[in-house]
């Protein structure tokens, strides 16, 4: 849809007249806001009866007089108490534990670049997010923020562009969603956001866009979350369900719209939603939204469909990885922004302790069956990994200790191995029969396919050997992938074969081991996937069958594994080496920077750890390599922007004959070849 002309170019203020008053979210009816979250709860976000040893409670159908009001006269905190039942970040650890996991990463470096900056804080206090919000923040046991949300939220909430980076479940939904949510309850603006008067297109101030269904709906739960008795309107468009149902919802009235590009094209095409009045957009992996696959989608959204410009709206992009092309492309949709990098962009958390195994095509099936067997072998399944998760937390104490002088014992018991479930059965009625649980379904395994058939043909494969699975992929109807992520979610099929439409951004509880039974593409989808275990400071294992196939990742994934503190089994190390002196350079990453992010632009580099910002001459990356270019005299070093790389059916290739100087900065090359993953919305 083109500019319809509603609004004045240069000032984006409303100019349609006959429209019912605007009223601001902090002074709608809680009652109403309240009444109309709790309905949309979906029953499987209550609280898990998996892991909790009590059976869900629930105030809805136990007839009359039980009701919100009746639950509220009784007991006057029955709201908090009805918020307890919602998913809330892990309900099997008590705050601190909550708090002492996020130790892990204390360690962290942090790299931020861009004109002054707002420092970071160390407190949710510190920040002016209004009441409401703060009081959900604890609610959430959110005792102290991650460190890209103690690094983003003030510069998010200082008004400027940012693009951040950090490592999986670090809690960058949060970094988003808080300023957003604050913005919105902040919002003076008194005209409306509602339909009525002459139109019907609903009005948001927030866009959150995600590249798929399940992601979408993830942020959507987790705002809810965050806005819980706020009066903030938070609404979800995706694709593969009645689009009706979404109008409906939408014609209420939306402060905030949580969208895969596809839906929101087509809501905003029939009018049922302007983006005239957008003060913020927030891209979830934003770097999946700006490759070949969505980039088009994203173009015309953001630059054809009236949202005000960069500099007029405020634009956040996340990731945890951001390949240099995505980054320069994603500027154009940016106005001084702050660059933001937690840890080395696109590395991975030591947190997931990672393994590659040398298997054969033909054998993959059995191997996976081997290993599978080995975890619940003994009735103490995973005891491998168990060792092995104590071996991280251990080693994790080595390297946090130094630094904080915190007692060995301590150390350890924050590491991870605490937030472990409870190692005991529990009882599942299906078809009217009880089903235990055993111990094995308290660890969720994620298995990672290339194609769709393959994803069915192993769940199938697996199901007959004994191991319940079940297949999660793009030609399933949505029905079918909520159904098997809701299955997996709570242990009735604990084995989830997906291709890459369930490597980003899910964040599912205790998923303790990520299989790459067939290997990605490129190495940013690797960390992706790998990273949908090891979350929010807990320990995760991360398991890869390498194959003849894919020698082409030999060398960046044994990169990756040094940088994540794994060990590299030697013949990988020998392949890399192989790989990369028998071809074009193969992946390169960015080799000449020696800690944290990566800032395509490199011009006004300052770096920060921990609280303490300062500044670093901006000898590495883009300026070493064109100074080393430049001395030698070569021609080969093509200036920031031009196009260095050529396409092979894979990956991006270093050009022939470029030195190795002009490549590095560069670094960290995109897989385009990836693009086609099946199952992407
Ligand atoms: N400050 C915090 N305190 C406690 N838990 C937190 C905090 N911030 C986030 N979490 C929890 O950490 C988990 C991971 O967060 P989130 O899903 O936002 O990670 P992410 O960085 O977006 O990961 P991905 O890169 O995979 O999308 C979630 O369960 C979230 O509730």
């Amino acid at each position: 849809m083109t500019r319809t002309g509603m609004f004045s170019e240069s000032t984006w203020k409303p100019t349609r007249p006959t429209r019912p008053r605007y009223l601001p979210p902090h002074l709608r009816s809680p009652q109403n806001d309240n009444a109309a979250f709790l309905d949309n709860v979906a029953p499987e976000l209550t609280r898990s009866r998996f892991y909790s040893p009590q059976p869900a409670r629930t105030t809805r159908g136990r007839g009359r007089g039980r009701g919100p009001r009746f639950a509220a006269r009784r007991n006057p905190n029955w709201e908090d108490e009805k918020f307890d039942e919602l998913e809330v970040v892990d309900d099997t650890l008590e705050e601190a534990n909550v708090a002492n996991n996020l130790e892990a990463y204390e360690d962290i470096p942090v790299q931020a670049s861009g004109d002054d900056i707002p420092p970071p804080v160390k407190t949710f206090d510190e920040i002016n997010l209004g009441d409401g919000l703060k009081q959900n923040i604890r609610r959430c046991n959110y005792i102290k923020p991650t460190p890209i949300q103690r690094h983003a939220i003030p510069i998010a909430v200082a008004g400027r562009d940012l693009m951040a980076c950090a490592q999986t479940g670090s809690g960058k939904t949060a970094a988003f969603c808080f300023p957003i949510i604050s913005g919105v309850l902040k919002d003076p603006l008194a005209v409306t956001r509602r339909g009525g008067g002459v139109s019907t297109a609903a009005c948001p101030l927030a866009l959150i866009l995600a590249p798929t269904r399940e992601l979408s709906c993830q942020i959507y739960e987790e705002s809810k979350k965050f806005a819980y008795k706020t009066g903030a309107q938070i609404a979800v468009a995706y694709g593969g369900t009645p689009i009706y149902q979404q109008l409906r919802r939408l014609e209420k009235g939306v402060d905030i719209l949580v969208a895969t590009p596809g839906r929101l094209v087509d809501i905003v095409e029939r009018a049922r939603v302007s983006l005239g009045m957008i003060k913020y957009l927030a891209l979830d992996e934003a770097d999946r939204m700006l490759d070949m696959g969505f980039e088009p989608q994203i173009r015309k959204i953001v630059e054809q469909m009236d949202m005000p410009p960069p500099g007029t709206r405020q634009t956040m992009l996340f990731s945890a990885t951001f390949p240099d092309e995505i980054q320069r492309l994603a500027s154009d949709f940016l106005s001084d922004y702050v660059f933001l990098a937690v840890g080395r962009v696109g590395s991975s958390t030591d947190l997931i302790v990672q393994r590659v195994e040398l298997v054969q095509e033909m054998d993959k099936r059995n191997h996976l069956l081997d290993l599978l067997r080995s975890q619940r072998s003994n009735g103490t399944p995973h005891s491998k990994m168990f060792s092995m998760l104590n071996e991280v937390a251990c080693h994790h104490h080595e390297s946090s200790s130094s630094s904080t002088g915190s007692s060995g014992s301590q150390q350890i018991s924050l590491c991870g191995l605490r937030a472990m479930p409870p190692l005991d059965t529990y009882m599942f009625k299906h078809a009217d029969k009880e089903i235990p649980f055993y111990v094995l379904q308290h660890f969720l395994t994620l298995v990672f396919v290339e194609t769709k058939k393959r994803a069915d043909e192993l769940e199938r494969w697996l199901s007959r050997n004994g191991f319940p699975a079940i297949a999660m992929h793009g030609d399933k109807v949505q029905m079918e992938r909520e159904q098997a992520l809701r299955s997996f979610k709570c242990g009735a099929t604990p084995i989830l074969v997906a291709t890459d439409v369930a490597s980003r951004g899910l964040d599912i509880p205790h998923v303790a081991h990520v299989i790459n039974f067939d290997m990605p593409k490129n190495i940013d989808d690797y960390v992706h996937r790998i990273g949908r275990t090891g979350r929010a400071g807990k320990c995760g294992l991360a398991t890869a069958f390498f194959s003849d196939r894919n020698l082409s990742l030999a060398k960046s994934l044994a990169e990756l594994m040094k940088e994540s503190n794994q060990e590299v089994p030697t013949w990988l190390s020998q392949h890399a080496e192989n790989y990369s002196a028998g071809s074009a350079g193969g992946w390169v990453r960015h080799d000449a920077v020696d800690f944290g992010g990566y800032d395509y632009r490199k011009g006004t580099a300052s770096s920060s750890t921990h609280n303490n910002t300062y500044d670093v001459p901006a000898t590495d990356g883009y300026y070493a390599a064109a100074a080393a270019a430049a001395s030698v005299n070569d021609p080969t070093f093509l200036s920031s922007g031009d196009c260095y790389a050529e396409s092979s059916n894979d990956d991006y290739l270093v050009a022939d004959g470029m030195n190795p100087y002009a490549a590095a900065p560069y670094g960290y090359m995109y897989g385009y070849g990836s693009v086609i993953a099946s199952g992407w919305d």
